[in-house]
């Protein structure tokens, strides 16, 4: 279980972006998150994601408490929650080719095997095998998108965060996509916490499993 507990957080003085949050994400399942424009599901996300440290509360990872969050992180912890957020260009190195973006994390972790398992994540997210030599500005938004969710589930992570992964792409990449995070829940068990303010996607994905922020 990955569970926060009378999350504060915010990034101005006195100004409470999160007040008191509550979430608990199981393993082995997608629990969708909703919330209208400005309410705070990306700084849930970045917190659960152990990227931004909140003003108060607490998180625990699979019953131990986070104690530092971004670089004090452990490796372990870190790696233990993924995250897909939903403009996927910010999100990479642009002078990286596709193929070193998802090899970052399985080099960085000292993985072994690292062009095999580079090779079957570009067939697990349908990415075509030919854009790995390509620069982020030479693939379209759908294409760097897949990358970005290959990367994140590169090392198997036990929880995954995926906010407003779809939110800026067409119906059959939103399809492809979810299908990819879907059977990540069903081979690897993983934790999905689907965040958007678009309820009837949340609902096809999550059924009557969403909690409101
Ligand atoms: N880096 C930042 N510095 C200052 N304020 C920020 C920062 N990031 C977000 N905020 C503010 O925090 C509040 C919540 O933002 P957040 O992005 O978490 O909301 P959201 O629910 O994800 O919104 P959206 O659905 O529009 O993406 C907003 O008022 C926003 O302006």
């Amino acid at each position: 279980m990955l569970r926060a507990s009378g999350l504060v957080a915010g990034y101005e003085r006195g100004k409470r972006v999160l007040d008191g949050v509550n979430v608990d994400l199981p393993r082995g399942g997608v629990r969708g998150l909703a919330g209208p424009s400005g309410c705070g599901k990306s700084t849930l996300a970045r917190v659960l994601a152990l990227l931004q440290r909140p003003w108060a509360g607490t998180v625990e990872l699979d019953g131990s408490p986070i104690r530092g969050f971004r670089h004090a992180a452990s490796r372990r912890q870190r790696t233990a929650v993924g995250v897909v957020f939903q403009q996927p260009r910010p999100a990479v190195d642009p002078r990286m080719p596709l193929r070193r973006v998802l090899e970052e994390p399985l080099r960085a972790s000292g993985e072994r095997g690292v062009p095999e398992r580079v090779a079957e994540l570009t067939e697990l997210t349908g990415l075509d095998g030919e854009l790995l030599g390509r620069f982020p500005h030479e693939v379209s938004d759908g294409q760097l998108q897949r990358a970005c969710l290959a990367r994140a589930i590169a090392l198997r992570p036990r929880y995954l965060i995926c906010d407003e992964m779809t939110g800026m792409l067409d119906a059959s990449t939103t399809a492809a996509l979810v299908r990819v995070v879907d059977e990540q829940v069903r081979v690897e068990g993983t934790g999905v916490l689907a965040i958007s303010h678009d309820e009837s996607l949340l609902h096809a994905w999550a059924g009557d499993d969403v909690i409101r922020l």
